[in-house]
């Protein structure tokens, strides 16, 4: 099972320059199994075509190291938190992709303007708080994660699954690695298409709640959830 998490988070990791999503290395993937209650991450600093499974990390939720040599990313402990407070993900990605990190830095969040976001969100993508100086001079990633988690109380993880954090940069997650990429590639084109309608038409406003429903819902069931659509 392990190893072949790692295989999906490798993967996960080089998907990101694959799809524009990095500069340098801006971005990390990881990957949870809840069986286990183990989860493997990039290590930081790391160029993405020097990344070879056996560099991964492998922690449990507490942050001890339980395979692999080198510093698991500066993320882990937002990582950590996000699997500890959302059941049903699997897969997380940090990265700053630039124009969500535009919205990120611009402390505004993302509204449903069209299919494209109804068809993975329902709803607007929330921009976090600003944290504060004693969360950013204290455990500045732990704290982060709490923020995410705090703005999420009256949202639902499994229907946005995805988050601004303010003068930061977006987080995403899914039921595995790979659908937690492939949300963080939808939340970088909706940020584009909705910075552009806005540009086209400053009086722009929200989809309808109709179609919205019609395209969520029609994708993910009234009951969805990451794996395992309820009927
Ligand atoms: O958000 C940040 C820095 O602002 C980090 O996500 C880095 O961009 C990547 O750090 P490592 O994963 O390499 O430690």
């Amino acid at each position: 099972m392990l190893e072949k998490l790692k295989q999906e988070v490798l993967e996960a990791n080089l998907a990101l320059p694959k799809y524009g999503l990095v500069t340098f290395t801006w971005g990390n993937v990881s990957g949870y199994d809840k069986e286990s209650g183990l989860m493997v991450i990039k290590p930081s600093g790391v160029d993405y075509d020097q990344l070879k499974a056996e560099d991964l990390v492998v922690l449990d939720l507490d942050g001890n190291i339980v395979e692999g040599d080198l510093k698991p990313s500066s993320d882990t402990p937002t990582h950590r938190l996000l699997y500890q407070k959302f059941p049903n993900i699997g897969g997380v990605v940090h990265t700053h992709s630039p124009w969500a990190t535009s919205w990120a830095q611009a402390g505004k969040g993302i509204p449903a303007l069209g299919t494209t976001q109804a068809d993975y969100f329902y709803g607007e993508i929330p921009c976090t708080r600003r944290m504060t100086e004693e969360e950013v001079t204290g455990e500045y990633e732990w704290e982060t994660g709490k923020v995410i988690v705090e703005t999420f109380q009256a949202i639902d993880p499994n229907r946005i699954p995805s988050v601004l954090v303010h003068s930061h940069a977006p987080f995403n997650w899914g039921k595995d690695p790979n659908e937690a990429v492939h949300n963080a590639v939808v939340v970088e084109e909706v940020a584009k298409m909705a910075l552009r309608a806005y540009q086209i038409n400053p009086d722009t406003k929200p989809m309808d709640q109709y179609l919205l429903d019609k395209h969520y819902l029609r994708k993910h069931g009234a009951n969805a959830y990451y794996g395992q659509d309820k009927k």
